[in-house]
């Protein structure tokens, strides 16, 4: 009895003051990570929007981007939560009707409204972004684009988002815009990786923009571009062809063959078996063709189809310019262009047309591409009708002449040969957002990417609580170590009998 009562004295863990002590240590220990892990979690999300309408020359488009609250000004992803497709052409075909193109955006916007969170509308930034249809417009006749961007301005304004302007994109803001959405998207500006150029084919017009360690821009400044972003300087090529889009593009090797203002013609870029009557006066209403508008020539013209890609690749090749060039390389009409380089994103006209015609895998050969287009250029147009009932019929009774028209354009105009074409992909969205000019334009404006990379905490939440949790166990365990002179010797520990 005596050496139990001796034992219970001596075990330093039945006394009050050690328990006490080890109540307090636990508590401490649990109300410092408690603390530590609330203090620095991440706090319910919040977001913000930003919307910006893509004034294209062939349709309109609006975009709504989503980004965390408290990332505004730092590396937090800004994504495309919706788009909404204005019905309808595009807003510079409303010349004569500016109200109507007003009028047009509100089903989207009203979308709008509906998609962004009703607390969120007054801070919500809106931009609307027209491109080449309203710079042919401004050159065929500026007061008629005026009145075109007030009445979308006044449309715009009634809505309850902050209105932040519509302007005419020069061409080099929409390539360097383009290109920084596909850098950005690709998260390669803030890892400060070797960039992706981006080519963009729209209806009207053409970018091509892409880093290039031979261009510094003295060569030909009006192509140059320098960024700062994230700490890293980027000295970017850029250049649009106004003209070279799909459409006018299409206008001018439509003009080509009109040249003597016959009331027929044999067209190589359509299938045979195809015809419409075409008015003269249509056809040469754009400033990419206006200045050839034969004398003399009848109100119509009967275009058939003759389906001969070779034939329709000569015809696209004479409305390039290979003649001058004052710089040590050009790509076409006396444009500079220093050596292609990199990876290269291809999106907008070139990836619906390159989707459709089954080519988007660039690794093949450049021949086999051909002998695709050859073989879909001469299918008779009853066949391809019959073939893809679901496709627009616009769309379908050209891609003869786009699939043919993009070859041309990457190959002869821009010189991309075997090696570098396998370096295009063509895209058309990137993690969720669609590739374009509209996304890098709205973090340009609400200056959402810094010139200089920024402080990030150096480790992630959950680094962060994990060290604090070990720490703290570590601690734990050396306070009991630390009690150690007080644990009860278990080898002389009295025989209980
Ligand atoms: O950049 P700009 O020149 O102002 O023109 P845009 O913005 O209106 O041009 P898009 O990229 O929207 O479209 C480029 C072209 O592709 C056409 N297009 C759109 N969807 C298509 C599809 O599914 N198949 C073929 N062509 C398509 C469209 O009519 C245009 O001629
Ligand atoms: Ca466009």
């Amino acid at each position: 009895m005596s050496a139990q009562r001796e034992m219970k004295e001596k075990n330093p863990w039945q006394t009050p003051v050690t328990i006490i002590i080890t109540v307090i240590g636990v508590i401490a220990i649990v109300a410092l990570v408690t603390v530590a892990v609330l203090q620095n979690r991440p706090l319910p999300q919040k977001y913000k929007y930003g919307i910006v309408l893509d004034a294209g020359s062939s349709h309109t488009a609006l975009y709504i981007y989503e980004w965390p609250a408290e990332k505004d000004n730092n590396t937090g992803r800004v994504e495309q939560t919706h788009s909404c497709k204005v019905k309808g052409p595009g807003i510079s075909s409303y010349a004569h009707d500016p109200l109507k193109a007003g009028e047009s955006l509100r089903v989207c916007m009203q979308e709008a409204e509906q998609r962004v969170p009703g607390k969120r509308h007054q801070e919500t930034p809106l931009y609307l972004g027209a491109t080449a249809g309203m710079r042919l417009l401004n050159i065929e006749n500026s007061s008629a684009s005026d009145e075109v961007l007030k009445a979308v301005e006044s449309a715009l304004q009634k809505f309850p988002f902050s209105y932040q302007g519509a302007r005419i994109l020069s061409g080099q803001e929409e390539g360097a815009f383009g290109w920084v959405t596909v850098n950005y998207l690709d998260d390669r500006l803030t890892q400060g990786l070797d960039t992706t150029g981006a080519l963009d084919l729209g209806g009207a017009s053409t970018q091509i923009s892409f880093v290039s360690e031979k261009f510094d821009g003295s060569e030909s400044p009006s192509n140059s571009v320098t960024f700062r972003l994230y700490g890293n300087d980027y000295n970017l090529y850029t250049h649009s062809f106004l003209c070279y889009g799909k459409d006018q593009a299409l206008r001018m090797t439509l003009a080509q063959q009109t040249q003597s203002g016959q009331a027929s013609i044999l067209d190589p870029c359509f299938n045979t078996g195809y015809t419409v009557m075409k008015n003269y006066s249509v056809l040469y209403d754009s400033p990419c063709v206006s200045d050839r508008k034969p004398q003399n020539a009848p109100a119509t013209f009967n275009q058939t189809g003759k389906g001969n890609f070779t034939e329709c690749q000569e015809v696209v090749k004479s409305v390039f310019n290979f003649t001058h060039c004052k710089y040590s390389q050009c790509s076409f009409n006396g444009v500079f262009q220093p050596l292609l380089q990199g990876p290269f994103g291809a999106f907008s006209a070139y990836y619906f047309v390159m989707n459709f015609l089954n080519l988007t895998d660039t690794s093949i050969p450049l021949k086999a591409v051909e002998d695709k287009l050859n073989s879909f250029c001469s299918t008779p147009w009853n066949q391809i009708k019959q073939q893809h009932p679901d496709v627009k019929v616009k769309y379908l009774a050209e891609y003869c002449f786009s699939g043919t028209y993009i070859l041309t354009l990457l190959t002869e105009g821009y010189k991309f040969d075997q090696t570098s074409y396998s370096n295009i992909k063509f895209i058309k969205k990137i993690k969720g957002s669609d590739a374009g000019w509209t996304l890098g334009y709205m973090l340009n404006l609400t200056n959402m990417i810094p010139a200089e990379a920024p402080d990030s905490p150096p480790l992630p939440h959950a680094g962060y609580v994990s060290i604090v949790t070990i720490m703290a166990v570590l601690l734990f365990i050396l306070f009991i170590v630390s009690l150690r002179p007080l644990w009860p010797r278990c080898s002389k520990q009295p025989q209980i009998v």
